[in-house]
This record gives C-alpha cells, sequence and structure tokens, in this order.
C-alpha cells in the first residue's frame, strides 16, 4: 500500500489561520468558490512532499499576512509506518523536519514523491524549451536526491561563465577553468536527465497510446551538444561538453553567453512523425500533457517504491469529457489524489461516489 497522507495542518500559512484537512486514501476533492484557498492547500502538500512549490515563492509569502511565522505539517501513514513532515517558515527561511529532526528540502522529498498538474501545465508542450526541461528537472529533483545539488551546481557554474563573457576583456585562462567546471557539471546533469528521460519516454508513448485511440507518439531529446551525445557515458559526455565549449568560443564570446549544454535543450513530441508543437490540434497538445503527467506518476512508484501523491489543481474544468474520464480511471487505480475545483458538476458519479469531499469558504 506504501504511505499515504493522513492530515494536513496549516498554521499562518498562506491565507489560513488555523486549518487542517483529512485525507482520503483514494480520492480527496478540495470543493470550493475562488480565492478559498484550495491552491494553498494544494501547494503545502507539494512543499512538503517534493519540497518545492511550483509558485516559487519567496519563504516570506508563505507566511500569512501580519503573522511572523508560518508552518505546514503532514502525517503520513502506511506500511505500519507514521511519518510527520514539516515545513516552517521563520525570519524568511524556510527549514524542513522529519519525525522533529531538522533535514535539507532535498531530503524531504524522498518520503513520499508528488505529481502535480495545473492547467498552466496545459501549455507545456506550445511553450519554451525551458518548461520542458522544468517538467523534467522537477521530477527528477525529486526522483533523486543528488540531482537538486547537480543541476544547482552547474546552473551557477553557467551563471559565473556567463557573467565572464560579459566583461569588457574577458579572462582566458580564468574562462578555461570554467569550460572545465561547466562540463564536468553539465556531463553529470545530462547523464541524469538522458536517464530519467530514457525512462519517462517508454511510459508517456504508452499512456498516450491509450489515451489516442492507438496514435503514435514519439518523444525525443533534443540535446544541443549533438545526437552523438545520446548514449554516452559521464566521462565522454565530459569530453564532448569540453570539445563543444572549445568550438564555440568566437560564438560565446561574441554573444556573452554560453550557448550550448543541458540548459539548451529540448524536448519535442511527435504525433505520428509531425512535431507537436509546431502540427498538433490543442487536444493532441492536452493529451500529450496528460500522458506526461500519468507517466509520471507510474515512474515515481517505480523509484521510490510508493505510489506517489497525486495534485489536479483545477485541472478538472479544462479538460474535455474523455480525458476527464481517463483521469478518473487513473485516480481509481490507487494512486491517492487531492483535486480541487470549484464545481462538483465536472465529476462523474464513480468518482464522486468513491472520494471524500471538503467543503472550502462559505
Ligand atoms: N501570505 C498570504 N497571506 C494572506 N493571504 C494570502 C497569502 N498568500 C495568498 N493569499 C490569499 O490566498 C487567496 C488565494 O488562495 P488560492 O489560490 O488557494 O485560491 P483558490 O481557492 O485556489 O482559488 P481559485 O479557485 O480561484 O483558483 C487569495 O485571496 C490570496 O490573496
Amino acid at each position: 500500500m506504501g504511505l499515504l497522507v493522513k492530515t494536513l495542518e496549516l498554521q499562518d500559512f498562506r491565507s489560513f489561520g488555523e486549518k487542517v484537512v483529512d485525507l482520503a486514501p483514494a480520492t480527496t476533492i478540495l470543493c470550493g468558490p475562488n480565492a478559498a484557498g484550495k491552491t494553498n492547500t494544494v501547494e503545502a502538500l507539494q512543499l512538503l512532499t517534493a519540497g518545492y512549490s511550483f509558485r516559487h515563492p519567496m519563504p516570506a509569502q508563505l507566511v500569512r499576512e501580519g503573522a511572523q511565522t508560518a508552518r505546514a505539517s503532514a502525517r503520513l501513514e502506511g506500511d505500519g509506518r507514521v511519518v510527520d513532515l514539516r515545513c516552517d517558515v521563520v525570519s524568511g527561511r524556510r527549514q524542513f523536519f522529519r519525525n522533529g529532526k531538522r533535514v535539507q528540502a532535498s531530503e524531504v522529498s524522498g518520503t513520499l514523491m508528488s505529481v502535480l498538474f495545473t492547467p498552466d501545465d496545459l501549455q507545456l508542450v506550445k511553450r519554451s524549451a525551458s518548461f520542458r526541461r522544468d517538467e523534467l528537472d522537477d521530477f527528477g529533483r525529486q526522483a533523486n536526491r543528488g540531482f537538486a545539488s547537480v543541476l544547482a551546481t552547474y546552473t551557477r557554474s553557467i551563471e559565473q561563465r556567463n557573467r565572464l563573457l560579459k566583461e569588457e576583456r574577458p579572462d582566458l585562462d580564468l574562462l578555461d577553468a570554467w569550460d572545465a567546471s561547466v562540463a564536468l557539471g553539465g556531463a553529470t546533469l545530462l547523464h541524469g536527465r538522458l536517464r530519467l528521460f530514457e525512462r519517462l519516454r517508454a511510459k508517456v508513448c504508452e499512456v498516450y497510446g491509450e489515451l489516442a485511440a492507438g496514435e503514435g507518439l514519439e518523444c525525443r531529446y533534443l540535446c544541443s551538444l549533438g545526437d552523438e551525445a545520446l548514449g554516452l557515458s559521464k566521462d565522454e559526455l565530459r569530453e564532448l561538453f569540453c570539445a563543444r565549449l572549445a568550438a564555440v568560443r568566437p560564438d560565446d564570446l561574441r554573444r556573452q553567453q554560453t550557448t550550448v549544454g543541458p540548459h539548451r535543450d529540448d524536448v519535442a513530441f511527435l504525433i505520428e512523425g509531425r512535431d507537436a508543437r509546431a502540427y498538433g490540434s490543442q487536444g493532441q497538445q492536452r493529451s500529450v500533457v496528460l500522458a506526461l503527467k500519468m507517466a509520471e506518476v507510474l515512474l515515481s512508484a517505480e523509484v521510490v517504491g510508493n505510489q506517489p501523491l497525486l495534485l489536479l489543481d483545477d485541472v478538472m474544468s479544462e479538460l474535455d469529457e474523455r480525458r476527464r474520464e481517463a483521469v478518473t480511471r487513473f485516480a481509481r487505480r490507487g494512486v491517492q489524489t487531492v483535486i480541487t475545483t470549484t464545481n462538483l458538476g465536472y465529476f462523474s458519479p464513480e468518482l464522486l461516489d468513491g472520494a471524500e469531499v471538503v467543503g472550502y469558504g462559505d
């Protein structure tokens, strides 16, 4: 069965003074009018399970206006275990605790993974490459504890290299040193990202086939180091990255930025061989995103050996009936799911039947 969230407690968190929500083992529907705090609740659940929030707030924004500190805590139970997760916001800093012991945000995420799906995600195929990279990296941060620090180290070295490139007369010895550091960090990041992508790819295609009556989907990782990077070892990737940095150096100096590396990569989705970004209908693009989210749920279960928590924020109103039914079937497969809505009319009688409805607002 694995770990399930039993209770969420919020104190001076976002719009709440005090709030306690008991979650059902299967589906909990948070229903209420706009601005009632439904997304704030989902945000707290994501923070406690993933260690970050999709809204990327400054810590102080999590504290209720007029209060000094905020607290979100969750009790998880399952397999004879009880785990208490807590996030305090004190003096503008977030502090995470597991069973009362202080831990890093990256350590929180290994306890129970979560997959969040919001209406903004439905644009994922159409949006710029950074959104697709972030989707992979956010998943990677939860799936592998080391991934977050590898990503942070690489991002810092790219920032430093770019800063140097922007100087009037960049010190070329220093640039050599940054190239070595960018190549090392970038190779580690790319290696981890590609392994994750490979595992996710098979599942996305399989789920898409089910959603779109057998229509064929192909997912490709578009690597700025070239297709020869795919399948290389970490050391080989570092060598390739070093060579590419040397080759593009004149261009990088002119453009004052690093033009190759995992921070420039993208993911392409091809439906029946045609790029979904350029040619896909809105419905096809939405099915790709839905398949991606479902694939993340399936892969989370494999990675941590526990079904993840599925968070669906106001997404049902954005989906047509066929895709809502697909989500409903998925939610009924034994994945603990929290869904927010302003209107229960979007839910089928089968979903409502097995769900706990929690009223928000008036
Ligand atoms: N730090 C804070 N202090 C006080 N109120 C806050 C804070 N942060 C957010 N809010 C309030 O929380 C409310 C938004 O809550 P939330 O986004 O959870 O609404 P919702 O129920 O999901 O609404 P919708 O159905 O429109 O998406 C807003 O009124 C906002 O002003």
